[in-house]
């Protein structure tokens, strides 16, 4: 049973503890001691289940005499598993699914349940080829159930994008996105780490348009790797490798990260300065800073300190004192579906309480920034709450700030100092990034 016992209980932790899928994952495969073909299959199965949650209940309930959402736990997340692996996992037998989600029912004391179990998916079997219609009268409910997203989000991204974006979006949403590194300059460049991840077998090309990022297939456990061990790459989307490229910075500059955790930002604007000049990398939660020290250590890193305190607060010893400051804030990460599935189900409530918090910082942030210097707002989130009327608003309450334009590679070109980067468009991360300057 293995790997789908191990998916049945992260999705349960997910269900019961609220627990994110990628933690819970991680940590449960640790103890169950998964490793190799048994974790791939348990990884997909997790994810695959909470990328279609919606479209397999839809599919669920056409052959099962209960609601879904009335079945006891954890016949839901079982059914869900068995119907995700008929429906998209060809390697795997229909019989097979069918079979292991029987056993599954009764090793989880739900015996009585098999005949439901086996009886439904049997039926999901039987009709793959000709599975009932979703309505199409609703748009934003089609789109919602098609890729299961919630029809909350889906309106709000019809009303921005238009339909067809939309649904491009919410398909990129469900596609595996590339595993990217960018290269740390100060050990290697681009020419020689491909070369020598070749040799591990990890076949890597140049990003098709960020600077000095490359595309990994093959890469399995990256963290096992010598390159990654000796600190020539950093994991990071290479939509969160343009913050420090839009920031401008200089070797020699002063540089406030004043969201720091883990510490992407800090690391790439440390390549961008060649290490020279001072990075100040702040987060709110102290025992965060650890992953920083430690990422810093294994690229080889000593521009970057570490402080914790809550960007909110003022520190007059920070006042006018650095030349950039990045706020990379808190937000929904509506943006990294892609990657981090189960976003999508946060609460729209949310997005009420988080232009609160952001701007709060934005507010404080600008107080640090030098005469001359630059402030810059990124979000891993696309919508305009967070984003555009965050910074639209604190313009219009520090006169003495202004967007300040900037270049990229095409697709983007020439941008009046802030863009909504999105993986349909730009292949990258959903993301926000806003270049201000203090005059
Ligand atoms: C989007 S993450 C930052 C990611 C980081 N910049 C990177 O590139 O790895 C937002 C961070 O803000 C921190 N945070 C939340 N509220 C904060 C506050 N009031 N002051 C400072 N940091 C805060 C969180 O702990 C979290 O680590």
């Amino acid at each position: 049973m293995g790997a789908r016992e191990t998916a049945l209980r992260v999705l349960m932790s997910c269900r019961n503890n609220h627990a994110w899928a990628d933690a819970a994952l991680k940590a449960q495969l640790g103890r169950d001691g998964l490793v190799g073909p048994e974790a791939a299959l348990c990884s997909r199965l997790v994810y695959g289940v909470v990328q279609n949650q919606q479209l397999l209940d839809f599919y669920l309930s056409a052959y099962c005499s209960q609601k879904p959402d009335h079945l006891q736990p954890p016949l839901l997340e079982i059914l869900r598993l068995g119907a995700y692996q008929i429906l998209y996992l060809d390697r795997v037998p229909d019989s097979a699914a069918v079979n292991t989600s029987v056993e599954l029912a009764k090793i989880s004391g739900r015996g009585q349940a098999s005949g439901l179990v086996n009886a439904v998916l049997r039926k999901i079997a039987q009709n793959k080829t000709a599975l009932p219609p979703i309505p199409e009268r609703d748009e934003a409910k089609y789109l919602s159930i098609r890729y299961s997203h919630p029809k909350w989000l889906v309106k709000r991204l019809l009303s921005i994008l238009g339909r067809e974006e939309t649904e491009a979006f919410l398909a990129a949403n469900n596609d595996t996105p590339p595993l990217t590194v960018q290269v740390n300059p100060l050990k290697t460049n681009a020419e020689s780490l491909i070369k020598e991840l070749e040799g591990w077998g990890v076949k890597a090309t140049p990003h098709p348009w960020v600077p000095g990022c490359l595309e990994l297939t093959g890469a399995g456990d990256l963290t096992t790797l010598a390159p990654f061990r000796e600190g020539k790459l950093l994991v990071q989307d290479p939509a969160a490798r343009l913050v420090s490229l839009i920031a401008g910075v200089q070797p020699g500059q002063k540089v406030l990260d004043l969201c720091a955790a883990p510490g992407g930002k800090s690391f790439s604007a440390a390549f961008a300065m060649e290490d020279k000049g001072e990075i100040v990398s702040c987060d709110l939660h102290e025992n965060k800073l650890k992953r920083i020290q430690e990422g810093a250590a294994r690229l080889d890193l000593t521009s970057i300190t570490t402080s914790a305190g809550d960007g909110r607060v003022f520190r007059p010893e920070w006042a006018e004192r650095f030349d950039t400051v990045l706020v990379d804030a808190p937000c929904s990460g509506l943006g990294i579906i892609r990657k981090k599935p189960d976003v999508r189900y946060k609460k729209a409530d949310d997005l009420f309480i988080l232009p609160v918090i952001q701007t709060a910082l934005l507010d404080n942030a600008a107080r640090y920034v030098a005469p001359g210097g630059v402030l810059v707002y990124s979000t891993c989130t696309i919508l305009p709450e967070e984003n555009e009327q965050v910074t639209d608003a604190f313009l219009t309450e520090h006169s003495d700030f202004c967007r300040d334009g900037f270049t990229l590679p095409a697709p983007v070109g020439e941008a009046e100092g802030q863009l909504t980067l999105w993986p349909q468009r730009h292949g990258t991360d959903g993301f926000y990034i806003c270049r201000m300057k203090r005059k």
